[in-house]
């Protein structure tokens, strides 16, 4: 299996944080030093991905424009143009729109089949589920060789990578305008965004400031996917008067072993219980899982003899995957610090912590 793609989104902001006014013109907000930056970014992805959105609003070309990054790329025996990407679910593109129409390179267009028979002379239509799912789209990229993907928006997209945690570096420019128009498009839609960015870089370019983070090492994309299925499985727990939990054991390339949620099998289960009970116990994928758990794993239980986090350490299972502390109802939880006591690596993600929550509002103080 090919790797996935390095994912790097690049966007220019009102102060206000707006992509574009509402008007049908599209806003210029980098200058020409900034411009010059991104066709930088343009020249070194091996592809560029924008939202259908921003296929009609902005009629792009998504080329490199300057011709000696355009030579330094075919000096390097790269094709002279980055490989163009869309994504729809409506199909609703003009095959006369530049993205389609200018230059040599490959297009690809990521929709459901039936949508984009009108498309078929123009692009490469690939099916990546209905709607286009984002890991499906980075795995063929990387299987079409593409190494380095530069993601220009719009906000939408954006959002998407931002919540699947599948962006490794955002380059921001900040632009000193207001738009001040709520019809106008965000930078962010609301979401969970599960990987904190760390701000690596800050400069100025004449009026324009320039953000560039890097995206935490952990939780990875496949940590972020893999809790969110353990969250997603708390909604199978049967009614309870206590924590409403899902967990997975998956193997370091994600693939799920066992999963388990609170109340499976006997009322008193809990999810790391149920999921661990479904491996033998000398099964040696155990060695480098990771136990992803919507909550802390409990330290102390009246209903049965051993804790989760006991379990958890009679594994050689060497990481813990959790969104929400345990809080302070029962009993005070000590979960983590027993874990990483014991040398497990613990990583929190608190972000989706509020998810979590949300399934166990039926408890005494909880709210999303
Ligand atoms: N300042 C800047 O740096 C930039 C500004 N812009 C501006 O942003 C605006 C567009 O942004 P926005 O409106 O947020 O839209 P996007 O460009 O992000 O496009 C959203 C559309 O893309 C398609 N799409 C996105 N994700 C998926 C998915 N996972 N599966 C299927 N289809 C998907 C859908 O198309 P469909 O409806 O066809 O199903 C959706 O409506 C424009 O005004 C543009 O000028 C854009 C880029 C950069
Ligand atoms: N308005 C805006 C951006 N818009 C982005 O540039 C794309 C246009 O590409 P092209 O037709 O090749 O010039 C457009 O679709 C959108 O992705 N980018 C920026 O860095 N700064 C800006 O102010």
């Amino acid at each position: 299996m090919s790797s996935r793609p390095h994912v790097v989104l690049s966007a220019a902001q009102s102060l206000d944080g707006y992509l574009d006014d509402a008007s049908t013109t599209r806003l210029i907000l980098s200058n020409e030093d900034d411009f010059a930056e991104v066709d930088r970014l343009r020249a070194d992805a091996d592809a560029i991905l924008v939202g259908a959105n921003t296929v009609r609003a902005d009629n792009p070309r998504l080329l490199v424009r300057s011709a000696d990054l355009r030579s330094e790329r075919v000096a390097a025996g790269r094709p002279e143009q980055p490989i163009k990407v869309t994504v729809t679910s409506s199909g609703k593109l003009d095959p006369a729109s530049r993205f389609f129409t200018v230059g040599e390179a490959p297009k690809l267009v990521y929709a459901p089949p039936v949508a984009v028979d009108g498309l078929r002379d123009v692009a490469t239509i690939i099916d990546a589920g209905t709607p286009p799912r984002l890991e499906r789209i980075l795995d063929d990229l990387g299987e079409r060789g593409v190494r380095q993907l530069l993601v220009e928006g719009g906000g939408a997209v954006h959002t998407q990578f931002l919540e699947a945690g599948l962006a490794d570096e955002l380059r921001l420019a900040i632009a000193p305008l207001v738009v001040g128009d709520p019809r106008a498009p965000r930078f962010l839609g609301p979401g969970a965004f599960p990987r904190p960015l760390e701000l690596a870089e800050l400069r100025q370019l004449g009026d324009v400031a320039v953000l560039h983070y890097r995206a935490a090492a952990e939780p990875t994309p496949i940590d972020v996917l893999r809790l969110r299925q353990a969250i997603a499985l708390a909604d199978e727990c049967p009614p309870s008067s206590t924590f409403r939990v899902g967990a997975v054991i998956a193997a370091p390339d994600g693939t799920v072993l066992a999963t388990g949620h609170s109340g499976e099998g006997e009322p008193h289960n809990h999810a790391e219980e149920a999921a661990l009970a479904k491996l033998r116990a000398d099964d040696p994928r155990l060695a480098t899982a990771t136990m992803y758990s919507s909550l802390e794993p409990c330290s102390s239980r009246a209903s049965h003899p051993k804790s989760c986090t006991q379990l958890i350490l009679e594994t050689p299972i060497p990481r813990v995957v959790i969104a929400w502390r345990e809080p302070s109802l029962f009993v005070e939880a000590e979960g983590v610090e027993l874990l990483a006591a014991a040398g497990r690596k613990v990583v929190e993600v608190p972000a989706l912590a509020a998810e979590v929550r949300r399934a166990n509002t039926h408890l005494p103080g909880i709210r999303p």
